[in-house]
């Protein structure tokens, strides 16, 4: 038995689907050596959207979204596991992340809930499986998010050159990698959910293709300030957000009713890149490389403009690292999941506001 792969399951916040990495820790680089995709389909998507508001029996709906979705990680396990060729033996565990459906970080009375039943996986699968790795930071006073900062630090951190990592999924996140400074990250507001959420409502497409929407709609000027001064971007951190606060009834709050569709989508796309520019460049004037990943890292419009409102600076997607864009968190929960095996702790108390260095999740030992 090799102990030193693991799988990584991440599905995030966009609820576009299953990301699945299988990685081998077994060099001083971890490699990732297969990927699997596993898409949600439209009734999924809606059940999981339904359970991030208050809504009727609501226990009940969870548990049974939690069992289907560890059915659905146990199918994507397999995938993984028959295009790669290895057995389930040979897997020392899997990090499951599991779907959040409310995060409510602030508080005494904090939580964060990921759906998926982390026992079921491990009988259907055979492999221990650890899970519910946000609670642990949030019961010693942090955000219990962001958590893959710490593994970003283990892979791309270098001894003269100050990076920054961008995760651009549903909620846009960074992480500041100084050879100088603590390691910081935090999340800085939509990445893709509001556009995500237009483009469905006004074009049936669950998401703008290449920006190429956006593309065709001019910025409003007044909107997009008056979305700039809401109060959490300005916050400082230790910070963490979700669809709590950036969803469609958010947006309208703001809206008249008689701006042109594709106006608002240029405009949301410019807040995702304003949001997160602006917060390089308070937070980290002197960084000098940006790394771009998560699926708005595919969105070229998106980058387009992010590098011109990083004018200066180097920007490139974490592939030019070796890390391709769309696996990175799967990739962290791997890993997340090798630290918590091995009882090292996962999270950054200077990231997350955490009174200490913990040892993250609950282990399903198979
Ligand atoms: N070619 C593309 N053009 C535009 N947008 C894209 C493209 N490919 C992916 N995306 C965007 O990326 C999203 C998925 O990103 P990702 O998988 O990183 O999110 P997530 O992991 O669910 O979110 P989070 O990191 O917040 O948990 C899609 O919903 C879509 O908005
Ligand atoms: C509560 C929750 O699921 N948060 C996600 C979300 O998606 C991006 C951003 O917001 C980040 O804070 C976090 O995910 C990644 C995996 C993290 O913990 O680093």
């Amino acid at each position: 038995m090799r102990e030193s792969l693991y799988i990584g399951i991440m599905s995030g916040t966009s609820l576009d689907g299953i990301d699945v990495a299988l990685v081998d820790f077994n060099f001083p680089t971890p490699s990732l050596i297969e990927t699997y995709f596993l898409v949600y389909d439209q009734y999924l998507r809606e059940k999981l959207l339904a359970l991030n508001q208050v809504g009727y029996d609501e226990l009940h709906r969870a548990a049974l979204l939690s069992n289907q979705l560890s059915r659905l990680y146990a199918d994507a396990v397999e995938g993984l596991l028959s295009k790669s060729g290895v057995s389930s033996q040979n897997i020392t565990a899997i990090g499951c992340h599991g779907q959040t459906v409310r995060h409510c970080p602030q508080s005494e009375r904090a939580y964060s809930i990921q759906l998926g039943n982390a026992a079921l996986l491990s009988e259907l699968t055979g492999i221990t499986v650890v899970a519910d790795f946000r609670s642990r930071d949030i019961a010693a006073g942090g955000q219990g998010a962001p958590l893959v900062p710490a593994f970003h630090q283990v892979i791309f951190g270098h001894t003269e050159k100050h990076r920054i990592i961008v995760n651009i999924g549903g909620i846009a996140n960074i992480t500041s990698l100084s050879p100088r400074r603590e390691v910081i990250g935090f999340d800085c507001g939509p990445g893709n959910i509001l556009m995500d959420a237009w483009c469905l409502q006004h074009t049936g497409s669950l998401y703008d293709h290449n920006g190429y929407w956006a593309e065709t709609g001019c910025i409003i000027p007044e909107l997009l300030e008056a979305l700039l001064a809401f109060p959490f971007f300005s916050l400082p951190p230790p910070k963490s957000t979700g669809r709590e606060i950036f969803n469609s009834e958010w947006l309208n709050s703001y809206l008249h009713g008689k701006e042109s569709p594709r106006n608002v989508q240029a405009t949301l796309l410019k807040l995702s890149v304003e949001t997160i520019a602006q917060s390089i460049w308070l937070h980290f004037p002197e960084a000098e490389e940006i790394y771009v990943c998560g699926g708005g890292a595919r969105n070229g419009k998106l980058i387009d403009e992010l590098k011109t409102a990083l004018s200066g600076k180097e920007v490139n997607l974490t592939d030019v690292l070796g890390v391709d864009a769309d696996w990175m968190e799967a990739f962290a929960f791997a890993w997340l999941a090798k630290q918590t095996i091995n009882k090292v702790p996962g999270n950054l108390p200077a990231v997350t506001g955490a009174q200490g260095c913990r040892i993250l999740g609950a282990i399903y030992t198979a």
